[in-house]
């Protein structure tokens, strides 16, 4: 599934009515339409529970001055047909309205729906309604509601009642998920179309509600020729995308040479687990060999610790720090291996950046980045785009701390602009980027970028990137192509934690080792 920016959905309604010659007023009934399908779902589900069952539902439609009120004044009119006590509620005076909108106002008023216009401070009896109907603002707003849809907006929060919302809820932004003061809080959304970003991206995707993409007619030419590169991961898409099944089929006739062995350097005296957890989790994403590089002090005590995981020790003049190892040792290591993960619980030391930038250029294998090994690449006083570009793929996967320090910007503005921020690295770069959090995004060096909805905030725990990073070394290991290796691994890093906290019937006790255990 696409998922579309307000522009891009704007540039394929114009193609489906201007090239195609679909009558705008045939997209807005089919709109309207949904809309008060949506409505009559949710009535059907509370009814259960009311004692009056036999009396028509209320629902009050606010009705903005675009096609978004358009398509609410549609839905006022099948809600109607459907034996509903209607009212539409105008944001401003509708007498000068434009277009579609004005077609649809003359239609309600001809078939007698009654209306009024908000004024600011007016006594609106929200009590007489059963529900609400947002249809002030769609993908043609900008900027926060302006004033009287602001006070309107206030209201409506206010009143308690559910709120069915067209298109999306008004006061969010569609490109970003940014939520306005005010800001609808929908039950439901009807997305109508297509799915826009703002609907999943956090804090919007909070304010949506339950999210329902309904199609209005627009045909698949239309889409395509806009050339969306911003795709929802799933399983269908993995398939799709990548031929990739869930789970992941093996042949019969195979050995574990056929799975590919990963080097995991990870792990330090205060962090051995993040090792521990990366290794782990690379076999259980089907890796043939697991061998975990660590310096040899601490490889003692954790001998037999992880029976399945070749655990190595670099020689590290029995100090038990990295800063004591060469990356020609670690480059070495790499002879007769598929993929490498560097970075997990590492730590940091004088000239690791150096250090780092030694195995970029000589690791001959898929590499993953992670943790300690971006902050190393963020110190640089080269800037990354001056680093060689490497023959394998790379993949970093930063959190939006990491990815603040590697782009030298505020976190807060990583996280505005999280899908084009990691398109633009990922492209720039040429390196796949995944920026995780909730609603982790995967971008390609080709401008693709996957956006993650599995997962849950149980998930935010310690160790649970560590998994990521060895479930994606894994699969880079079995010879997966770098961006379905990255775009696979966050799926089903995600699923695993929401089959974890099914398991165990709570987000909060989840831990990293859980979400291993349930892949
Ligand atoms: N275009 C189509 O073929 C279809 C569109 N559908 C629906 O239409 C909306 C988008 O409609 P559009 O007219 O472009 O914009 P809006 O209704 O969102 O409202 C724009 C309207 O509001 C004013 N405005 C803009 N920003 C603000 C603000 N911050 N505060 C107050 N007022 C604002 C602006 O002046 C405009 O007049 C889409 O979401 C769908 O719901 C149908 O789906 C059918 C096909
Ligand atoms: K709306």
């Amino acid at each position: 599934m696409i998922l579309v920016t307000s522009a891009e959905m704007r540039a394929i309604d114009r193609y489906a009515i201007d090239e195609i010659g679909i009558p705008a007023l045939v997209l807005m009934e089919n709109a309207g339409r949904a809309v008060a399908e949506e409505v009559i779902r949710l009535e059907s589900r509370r009814q259960r529970g009311r004692k009056d069952e036999t009396r028509a539902p209320r629902w009050l439609v606010l009705v903005g001055k675009g096609n978004n009120g358009g398509d609410g004044i549609v839905a006022a009119r099948h809600l109607m047909e459907s034996g509903y006590a209607v009212h539409l509620l105008y944001a401003t005076p509708p007498d000068d309205w434009q277009g579609e909108v004005a077609v649809q106002r003359d239609l309600a008023a001809r078939i007698g729906i009654r209306s009024s216009v908000y004024e600011p401070g007016m006594r609106i009896h929200w009590e007489e309604w059963d529900g609400i109907i947002d249809a002030l603002l769609g993908t043609g707003a900008s900027g926060p509601p302006r004033e009287p849809y602001a006070s309107l907006i206030r209201e409506a929060c206010a009143s308690g009642l559910p709120i069915v919302a067209v298109d999306l809820p008004s006061g969010l932004n569609a490109d970003t998920g940014e939520t306005a003061d005010p800001c609808i809080r929908a039950t439901v959304t009807a997305a109508l179309g297509l799915m826009k970003r703002g609907l999943i991206l956090y804090p919007g995707a909070e304010m949506a509600g339950e999210v329902v993409v309904r199609p209005i007619g627009i045909p698949e030419a239309a889409v395509k020729q806009q050339q969306v590169r911003t795709f929802i991961l799933n399983e269908a898409l993995l398939a799709q995308r990548f031929g990739a099944a869930t789970p992941p089929i093996r042949e019969a006739d195979t050995h574990k040479g056929t799975y590919g062995h990963v080097l995991i350097a990870a792990g330090s005296k205060t962090m051995s687990g993040a090792g521990w957890l990366c290794s782990k989790a690379a076999l259980r994403s089907g890796a043939g060999l697991v061998t975990w590089a660590v310096p040899e002090l601490l490889s003692l005590p954790l001998a037999g610790t992880l029976p399945e995981v070749m655990i190595s020790g670099l020689p590290d003049g029995g100090s038990g720090q990295w800063s004591s190892i060469g990356p020609q040792a670690l480059v070495e290591m790499t002879a007769r291996k598929q993929a490498m993960v560097i970075g997990p619980g590492m730590g940091r030391w004088a000239g690791d950046t150096a250090w780092l930038r030694t195995l970029w250029e000589s690791i001959e294998l898929p590499l993953v980045l992670d943790a300690d090994a971006l902050n190393m690449m963020a110190d640089s006083d080269e800037p990354l785009a001056s680093w060689p570009k490497r023959r394998h793929p790379t993949i970093l996967t930063p959190h939006p701390g990491e990815m603040a320090r590697l782009c030298r910007i505020s976190t807060e503005e990583v996280q505005r602009g999280r899908i084009e921020l990691a398109r633009r690295f990922a492209e720039q770069h040429e390196v796949i980027l995944v920026l995780k959090g909730a609603r982790t995004v995967v971008a390609a060096p080709d401008g693709s970028v996957y956006v993650n909805t599995a997962g849950n905030p149980g998930m935010a725990t310690g160790g649970s990137g560590d998994v990521l990073a060895g479930m994606i070394g894994g699969l880079l290991a079995q010879g997966w192509d770098g961006t379905a290796a990255a775009a696979a691994g966050v799926y089903w890093h995600a699923s695993a934690g929401d089959r974890a906290a099914a398991m165990r019937d709570s987000e909060a006790s989840l831990t990293a080792g859980d979400i291993i255990e349930a892949l």
